[in-house]
């Protein structure tokens, strides 16, 4: 409430908005991959909703990312001696921009990677906002320095964590929220007091130069380093050259096999690394669960963003008692739902998908599944719409089983795959029957249940009666176990994970006691200097009374002089 009352001024930033980036229609030019090859210099760009070609960037050679490196290492400098006052201002000026331009975040989205509006709106600028605002809000309290108990021996101590800047923070990061994708780290990074390089994926870069620009204006408006964020467009070999430049620490988010190689790579350079791999989230049905509810939750859940969600409910584990009805109301929604492109036409609700070839990988698992058993009760099929575009319908896949390859590899697209449990026990056994362990979610009406469920499940994240609502609330760390990948990049783990932890312990009372080394222990050691280290042990850490007051007497004896001892 404060911060709604407080007199601060908030400067608007103005942003160039370009043709492309604010017109439904820019020209007759499609997009194929003949003609418009890849080249290892050269990006080419396109809608996949429509494959309206877009345009080509450059790809940054490791000499380019390098030297990105520098420039944010110089500008790393003056940042970390930023107050919180300052960077407060920037989250609030991000947030501002973000808010006053929702419109326009939402079409560069959804013509760089496919999604509908509504998508973009949910996973680009509202958890951005969230994420921002949490930051203005909570993010000096946890980053301020942390008093510490001094323990037993150290009890004149006083002890405490301060929270320094890394330096600089490299991300790599794929192309489902090519909006969030960037911000999230950026704002945590730069809040943390570093500088940030950001390697945007080659299958979304047409957006970056936008997100560049509000970037700089939003630097310059709050008299930050105009190179604090530098952002790299370019393939495997950007990102390598990142990995192995000397950054910091690296956040690295993206597929698992890649994960494997980036972790490899920056063990050379001993970089730390946090990786937010795939996923494959389990969504349990409990028989006692508002059945409504969970359907739609689940069809969100799994269509949202045409199922390209790291955190995405791929696996539905609904209860032998509704599980035909559960199945039943999901295909009907699911057959329901409209399909296209995301501009300039009526609302849709699923759009396209944004890796090339990634339809036809979903067509494959879902056939696979359909040739073992499984039914599929809507969609099924791949959808060729005549102006062109990547798309797979919405579709619901009934009798899934973990025999089936699309229970243990990562879909990412709209399927929601659903199997039957008769116990809780079998529930969690399905449940955890996976290699990822990302999020999770559990559907049940009474509370003990769906936590009881809720804790047995080997992921990262838990939403109970709901899904992936942990990660809008941006306190709390996001990520997974298993083969989704380790450390936390959101939430106040993530925020202090950007800097350096550093331990500092001083006297608590100096102008009454200034420790120093007793006689007994300086060198050379005295007679009874091990008597008297032993009696120490026992009386502070001595089980019983006896004992203490036993380690005291070590502790005396050792102090008398040699002929007094007995
Ligand atoms: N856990 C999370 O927070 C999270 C969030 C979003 C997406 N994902 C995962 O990302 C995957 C989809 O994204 P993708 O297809 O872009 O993943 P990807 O692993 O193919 O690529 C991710 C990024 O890594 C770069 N890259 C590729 N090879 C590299 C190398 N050898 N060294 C360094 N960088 C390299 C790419 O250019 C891209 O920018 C899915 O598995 C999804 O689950 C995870």
């Amino acid at each position: 409430l404060l911060s709604f009352l407080s007199a601060e001024h908030i400067p608007s930033v103005s942003v160039t908005v370009e043709d492309a980036e604010a017109r439904d229609v820019i020209n007759n030019e499609k997009y194929t991959a003949a003609t418009h090859q890849a080249t290892r210099q050269q990006i080419p760009c396109y809608d996949p909703g429509n494959m309206q070609f877009l345009g080509i960037l450059e790809a940054d050679t490791a000499g380019k990312v390098e030297e990105k490196i520098q420039r944010a290492r110089a500008a790393a400098k003056d940042w970390r001696q930023s107050s919180f006052r300052q960077r407060r201002l920037l989250m609030r000026v991000l947030l501002k921009y973000i808010i006053e331009h929702q419109e326009t975040i939402c079409r560069v989205s959804a013509r760089d990677s496919g999604k509908p509006m509504v998508d973009a709106a949910f996973g680009e600028v509202m958890v951005t906002c969230e994420k921002l605002a949490w930051l203005a809000r909570e993010g000096e309290r946890h980053l301020c320095p942390e008093r510490r108990t001094a323990g037993v021996m150290m009890f004149y101590k006083a002890a405490r964590v301060e929270y320094h800047p890394l330096g600089v923070v490299g991300a790599i990061v794929p192309w489902n929220y090519p909006f969030h994708n960037v911000f999230n780290p950026l704002s945590a990074a730069l809040f943390a007091g570093n500088s940030i390089v950001i390697k945007v994926s080659e299958h979304a870069s047409w957006s970056s130069r936008y997100y560049g620009r509000i970037v700089a204006a939003a630097l310059a408006a709050v008299g930050a380093p105009g190179d604090l964020v530098q952002i790299v467009t370019g393939y495997a070999k950007a990102g390598q050259a990142l990995v192995t430049g000397g950054v910091d620490k690296l956040i690295f988010v993206g597929s698992t096999e890649v994960g494997r190689r980036v972790m490899a790579a920056a063990a050379a350079t001993l970089t730390p690394v946090t990786l937010e791999l795939g996923g494959k989230d389990a969504f349990v049905v409990c028989h006692d669960a508002d059945l409504g509810q969970a359907v739609a939750t689940g069809l969100r859940s799994a269509f949202q963003s045409c199922g390209q969600n790291c955190a995405g409910a791929e696996r539905f584990i609904v209860h032998e008692r509704v599980y035909d009805a559960f199945t039943a109301m999901a295909a009907e929604a699911a057959r329901g739902l409209r399909q296209g492109h995301a501009l300039g036409g009526p609302p849709v609700d699923c759009g396209a998908m944004c890796l090339p070839g990634l339809a036809e990988r979903v067509a494959e698992l879902v056939d696979d599944a359909v040739a073992a058993g499984a039914q599929v009760l809507a969609g099924g099929r791949l959808v060729r719409p005549p102006g062109g575009g990547q798309f797979y319908a919405p579709t619901v896949l009934a009798g899934v089983t973990p025999a089936m390859r699309i229970w243990r590899e990562e879909v990412f697209g709209p399927v929601m795959a659903i199997a039957k449990f008769h116990s809780e026990d079998e529930a969690v056994a399905l449940a955890n029957d996976c290699a990822f362990g990302l999020g999770s979610a559990v559907f049940s009406q009474n509370e003990v249940r769906a936590n009881a469920i809720g804790a047995r499940l080997e992921a990262g994240m838990t939403s109970i009666n709901d899904f992936a609502t942990t990660y809008m609330c941006q306190s709390l760390p996001f990520g997974g176990v298993k083969d989704s990948g380790f450390d936390r990049f959101a939430g106040v783990e993530g925020l202090r994970g950007l800097c350096v932890a550093k331990a500092v312990c001083e006297d608590r009372w100096p102008w009454l006691m200034r420790t120093d080394i007793p006689p007994i222990l300086r060198y050379p050691v005295g007679d009874g200097a091990f008597g008297f280290v032993a009696g120490l042990v026992g009386m502070f850490y001595g089980t019983s009374l006896g004992a203490r007051a036993r380690g005291l007497g070590a502790v005396l004896r050792a102090l008398l002089p040699a002929g007094k001892k007995r």
